[in-house]
């Protein structure tokens, strides 16, 4: 059993908007009185629900906020950013990155996400760096190189400091919202392959400490398994997340 805190966070990707967000938060709260479990719970809304979220939680203490994406840049004329100022001013906590979907759809390289997790970090939020390989690459047997070279230049210049704030999600491409989960020895092996490559690009006590979390089509039924393997520390859950009774049976599956 290893001293890292589990991490189970909703990615609710492009879905509710303040309302949904509002109705979500006020029947999930409630069940958390009966979670007998441990762990740090995050919820990442669209930007535009973000201030809704904050209110309804209220300051409770167990959940924190997430955004999916922020801006490398600082605060002017970047039409339809949102800078980490803007994130910090409500008391965002975490910050998703280098999402398969912001990969693929829009276009972001290794050096964009590199420059997000930087500017992140220097604001004092702490990046979700998502990390994932296509189903070719893994049967093309790239799964290792892809991985390394993703976790090597979107780490670039991250200090052995600032990546204690740093949480990385493994998250197969083709295992994300396709109902295929990787096996819980697949995902295992590949965190304990994430968890090398960081000893190798800093040292064993930071890899030791760094949380991975496994991401694609994680459900309460095969939560309990997952995330009771050595390297997995946590859960980025998306269609599962989007409905309270669902993301609430993740977080009790864990803790058993
Ligand atoms: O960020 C979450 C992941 O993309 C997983 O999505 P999913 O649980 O719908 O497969």
């Amino acid at each position: 059993m290893s001293s890292r805190t589990l991490i189970i966070a909703a990615n609710w990707k492009m879905n509710k908007g303040p309302q949904e967000t509002s109705d979500f938060l006020n029947a999930f709260i409630p069940k958390l009185d009966g979670f007998t479990g441990s762990a740090d719970i995050v919820i990442a809304p669209p930007f535009i629900s973000i201030p809704t979220a904050v209110g309804t939680l209220g300051g409770h203490s167990s959940v924190a906020v997430s955004a999916q994406n922020v801006s490398d840049k600082d605060n002017g004329a970047f039409t339809g950013e949102v800078s980490t100022d803007m994130l910090k001013e409500l008391h965002v906590e975490y910050v998703i990155l280098g999402h398969s979907e912001r990969r693929s759809i829009y276009d972001e390289t290794d050096a964009i996400i590199n420059a997000k997790v930087k500017k992140t970090i220097a604001a004092g939020l702490k990046p979700i760096f998502c990390i994932g390989e296509t189903l070719e690459e893994r049967e093309g047997g790239k799964l290792e190189s892809v991985l390394r070279t993703q976790i090597t230049e979107g780490l670039k210049d991250v200090s052995d400091a600032d990546l204690a704030n740093v949480v990385i999600a493994y998250e197969p491409v083709w295992a994300i919202g396709t109902g295929v989960t990787a096996t819980a020895e697949q995902a295992q092996d590949t965190h304990k392959f994430v968890r090398s490559v960081i000893a190798d690009l800093y040292n064993t006590t930071a890899a030791e400490a760094i949380r991975i979390q496994y991401g694609g089509s994680v459900k309460p039924a095969n939560a309990a398994e997952l995330l009771g393997q050595p390297d997995i520390d946590g859960a980025l859950v998306g269609g599962a997340a989007l409905d309270p009774d669902s993301f609430f049976g993740i977080l009790e599956n864990s803790a058993q």
